[in-house]
Parts: structure tokens; C-alpha cells; sequence
């Protein structure tokens, strides 16, 4: 079972609103499809195997331009329907841009879109329900997720980023490989060279941020907070390690 998430800022161009980048898409989706069609699930594949993936994505420009217009992060919330949709609305756009390539490749991958599945409670503590994406995959199908709006008890509806979204469903799905797919080759430290392991938050802090673009979710600092939340072992790496992170080979920075 592999979570996988191909952040915004790689499928995107994140600085320019609503732009894809839709060579990077068509790299990660190259990557994706080969990796199924060597466990037997696509085209050329012998079926006798099969690898579970589940693919969430981020928003890059798509998504986080329009909360930040309207005010809405992970924890200041909106009761404007309008904003809400509009926020949706975006992501729901980029994620037909990806599931659009993955059948391009022959990937069966179908959308589950987290708006309608989850929500915050008072403590803004995240519930996502997931036998509908252990259904799918049982089903043979790929689930494709993203960071979507989502409803926020007291809050009206808050962001919530791709990144939970992972955390959630590798926990849940007990995932063997968790991956983000991001735009920097790892998480660096102030020297920019790819650190290697992180174990603790502490020991990081201080060279962690937020995203260089327009970003309500928190950038790498929140993305390594929450994945040391999880007991399993997690991978942020650049799209030229997508194919070994695949494949099951170390890529990038591994959080433990
Ligand atoms: N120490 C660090 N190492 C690497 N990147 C860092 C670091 N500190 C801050 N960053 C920023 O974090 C960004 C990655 O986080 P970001 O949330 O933009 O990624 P993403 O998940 O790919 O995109 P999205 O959130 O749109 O899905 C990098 O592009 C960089 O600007
Ligand atoms: C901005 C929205 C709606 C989702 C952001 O998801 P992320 O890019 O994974 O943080």
C-alpha cells in the first residue's frame, strides 16, 4: 500500500494563478503508470500482483490563490458558501487536469473528493472516513484525492491540506510507503543540501518554512510536523526521485 502525494508546487506553477505545469504532471503520471503496469495493473501487466495506490494531490496554484483572497486557511474558516465553492471549485478543476493524464496512461484512477467525505470537529481534530477509498482500491481502482475545503465544527469550513489528507489515510490504510512529491529535492537545511533523516521537530525547526508561493497550509514546516505524527516511515523528494520512491528505493529526506 503506497500513499502518495504529488504537492501543488510540482504539478503546478505555483506562482502564476491557475496555471499547470503540465510537463511535471505528465512525468508524475509516466511515473505512476509505470509503477502499475509493473505490478501487473496496467496495460502490460500480468495481474498476478497488484500495488494499492492511493494518489492525493495539492493545490500549488490552484486552490490556495483563492483561500488566500477569501481569508480561509486550515483554522480561520468561512460561512460564505460562495468562497467555499470557489475554493472547491478550483481544486475539483485541477483534479481533472490529473485524473485526466492518469487515463491517459491506462490508470483507473477515479476522484474522491474530500469536501463531501470528512470534516473538523471543535478541537479542529480531522475525521476522514475511508472505506469508500478501501472500497475503490479493493475495486482495482486508483483513488485520487486533494487538499479541498472541508467542514470545520464552530468554523464554518476550513482548508484542509493535502498533506492530512495522507497522514489520515496512511494511518488508516496502514500504507507500507508513504511519499511527498514536492518541488525541492528534500527537506534542506541552510546550507540547501537534502537532509538526509529527521527524527525530531526540534532538531529541523530552524530551517523549516513556509512555501516560497502563495500557500495557506503551512509549507515544509507543517508537512514535516505531520508526518512525524505518523508511526510509519515517510519520504519528501523531489519529481526525479518519484520513480525510485516507486520502486521502494530511498528517496530524498526520510521522516521517521
Ligand atoms: N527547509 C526547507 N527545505 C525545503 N523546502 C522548504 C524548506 N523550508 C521551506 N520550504 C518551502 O517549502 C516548499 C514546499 O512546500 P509546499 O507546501 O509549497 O509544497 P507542496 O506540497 O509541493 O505544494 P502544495 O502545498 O501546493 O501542495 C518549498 O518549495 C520551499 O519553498
Ligand atoms: C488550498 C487548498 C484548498 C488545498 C491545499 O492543499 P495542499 O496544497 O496540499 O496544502
Amino acid at each position: 500500500m503506497i500513499v502518495l502525494k504529488l504537492g501543488g508546487s510540482v504539478i503546478t506553477e505555483k506562482d502564476r494563478a491557475e496555471t499547470l505545469d503540465g510537463e511535471a504532471l505528465g512525468r508524475a503520471a509516466d511515473a505512476v503508470a509505470a509503477t502499475l503496469e509493473a505490478a501487473g495493473q496496467g496495460p502490460g501487466g500480468s495481474e498476478d500482483e497488484t500495488a494499492d495506490l492511493v494518489i492525493v494531490h495539492g493545490g500549488g496554484s490552484f486552490g490556495h490563490h483563492n483561500a488566500s483572497e477569501h481569508g480561509v486557511t486550515t483554522t480561520d474558516g468561512t460561512h460564505d458558501a460562495a468562497a467555499a465553492l470557489e475554493i472547491h471549485g478550483a481544486m475539483k478543476t485541477l483534479n481533472q487536469f490529473v485524473l485526466t493524464r492518469l487515463l491517459e496512461r491506462d490508470v483507473q484512477a477515479v476522484p474522491v473528493h474530500p469536501f463531501s467525505a470528512g470534516h473538523r470537529d471543535e478541537t479542529a481534530a480531522l475525521e476522514f472516513p475511508t472505506g469508500q477509498v478501501e472500497t475503490l482500491l479493493a475495486e482495482g481502482f486508483v483513488p485520487v484525492l486533494h487538499g479541498d475545503m472541508i467542514a470545520h465544527a464552530g468554523s464554518g469550513a476550513t482548508v484542509v491540506s493535502g498533506d492530512e489528507l495522507v497522514v489520515e489515510l496512511a494511518r488508516d490504510l496502514e500504507a507500507d510507503r508513504i511519499g511527498l512529491c514536492s518541488t525541492v529535492p528534500g527537506v534542506l537545511d541552510d546550507a540547501d543540501d537534502v537532509i538526509d533523516r529527521i527524527s525530531k521537530y526540534k532538531d529541523v525547526e530552524s530551517v523549516l518554512g513556509a512555501s516560497d508561493a502563495t500557500d495557506v497550509t503551512g509549507g515544509m514546516a507543517a508537512k514535516v510536523r505531520a508526518l512525524l505524527e505518523l508511526e510509519a516511515e515517510a519520504s519528501i523528494f523531489g519529481l526525479e526521485a518519484l520513480d525510485s520512491f516507486l520502486r521502494g528505493e530511498p528517496a530524498g529526506t526520510t521522516i521517521e
